[in-house]
This record gives structure tokens, sequence and C-alpha cells, in this order.
């Protein structure tokens, strides 16, 4: 049987969608192919009118780098860099840091709550460092940010403060946000709820209810 198999599914420009399900139902899997991290074998993966199961991998990670926010469980930073140097670092390698980018750059982490851009990130503390994290997912202003258990290794507090920015930035940037998450708090903030069970969509909160 296939890891993942979804026959339809459409996201609405500017949702939030919560993505749940038991350990091995296919949630990392499901994140993989909406970001074109991993190729589908069969299908469409369509971000308006870009078909992903279409392009040739590195035009996936270019499309990927400008059209979609990652916030991963473990954070993904450069240690030895400073938090505004990481919230750069990716616009940086696809040649995309403009004026305006550095300057949202900036405004994006004062919105975190951070008020020392220079400090080096390894000093910083869990929750600080997913701020970081969010910072950067948004630079770009992309239109899709995907959070892969964003909560996870953080105390209820840190969590909190993780998913106000998480929806506040989100929304405030018009994007579409789908967060993978076993946290209750987390979960209950996003409208539309989606189950994966052993990769097949088991439950949809949209789709019940039509
Ligand atoms: N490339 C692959 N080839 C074969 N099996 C795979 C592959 N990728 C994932 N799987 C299997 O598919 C199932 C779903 O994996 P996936 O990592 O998407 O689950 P998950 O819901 O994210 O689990 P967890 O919450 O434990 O991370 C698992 O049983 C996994 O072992």
């Amino acid at each position: 049987a296939p890891v993942l198999s979804v026959p339809a599914l459409d996201f609405a420009a500017g949702e939030n969608i919560a993505v749940t399900g038991a350990s091995g139902s296919g949630k990392s899997t499901f994140v993989n192919v909406v970001s074109g991290l991993e190729h589908v074998r069969e299908g469409q993966v369509d971000w308006s009118g870009t078909d992903l199961a279409r392009l040739a991998e590195h035009r996936r990670d270019r499309w990927r780098a400008a059209h979609v926010g990652l916030v991963m469980q473990d954070f993904h930073l450069f240690p030895g860099l400073s938090a505004l140097e990481n919230v750069l670092l990716p616009a940086r390698l696809a040649s995309a840091a403009s004026a305006a980018v550095k300057r949202r750059a900036r405004d994006l982490l004062a919105g975190t709550g951070l008020d020392r851009p220079e400090q080096p990130v390894e000093t910083m503390s869990r929750g600080e460092m997913q701020r970081v994290a969010i910072a950067r997912a948004l630079v770009r202003a992309p239109g899709v940010v995907i959070a892969d258990e964003p909560t996870a290794s953080l105390d209820a507090d840190s969590g909190q403060v993780i998913a106000d920015l998480l929806i506040g930035l989100s929304g405030a940037a018009g994007a579409t946000l789908i967060v993978v998450s076993h946290d209750p708090a987390l979960i209950s903030r996003l409208p539309r709820r989606i189950t994966l069970d052993r990769g097949r969509i088991s439950h949809d909160s949209k789709a019940a209810a039509i």
C-alpha cells in the first residue's frame, strides 16, 4: 500500500489547517509532499496552477524557497550565526536578500519579541530559537507556511507564544497555514482539522461540515 493516498484535498488561500494522526500515519510524508520535498508517484500537487508533481527537483526546490515557509520541531537553525543572519540565510542563498527582505527580516524578528537581532542563536532558549525560525519562514512572504510539530519540544508557555506568532504572522501575511501537531492547545486554535490514519484522510472537519 502507498505510504500516503489522498484522492482529493483542497485548501482555500489563507486557510488554517491542523493535521493530526498517530505515529506512522503519514504526517511527515504529507508535509514533504505538499511542500515539494518529496515527489509523488501519481497525481498532482497543485499550488495556484503550479503542479509540483511535474517539476524537476531543482525547480521544486526553487519553488519551495520562494513560496513555502517551513517551521520544524527542531528549528534547523545554524549555530555560529546571529538571529538576523539565520532569518536571512535562505534568502541570501536564493540571491533574494533585497533591501526590502532585510527590512522585513528585522521587522519580523522585532514582531516575535526578540530585541537582539545580533544574538547568536546557540545562546537562545528553545522558544526563542523557534521564534527565529518563524521569522525566517515568513521573510520572503510565502503563500504557505508549513509547521511540523512546532511546539513539541517547548513548554506550555513557549508553545503558546509560538502558536500566537505562527497564527498571527501567517494571518497578517495572508498565508495559508498547515500545522502538523499533537498539541491540543495549538490544534484547538486551527479551524480546519484533518486526521490521517494509515496514509489516508480519516477525518476532515471541512468535508464533515458540508
Ligand atoms: N520512503 C519510504 N519508503 C517506505 N516506507 C516509508 C517511506 N517513508 C515513510 N514510510 C513509512 O510510511 C509510514 C508513514 O511515515 P511518516 O513518516 O509519514 O509518518 P508520521 O505520521 O510522520 O509518523 P511520526 O509521527 O512517527 O513521525 C511509516 O510506516 C513509514 O515507515
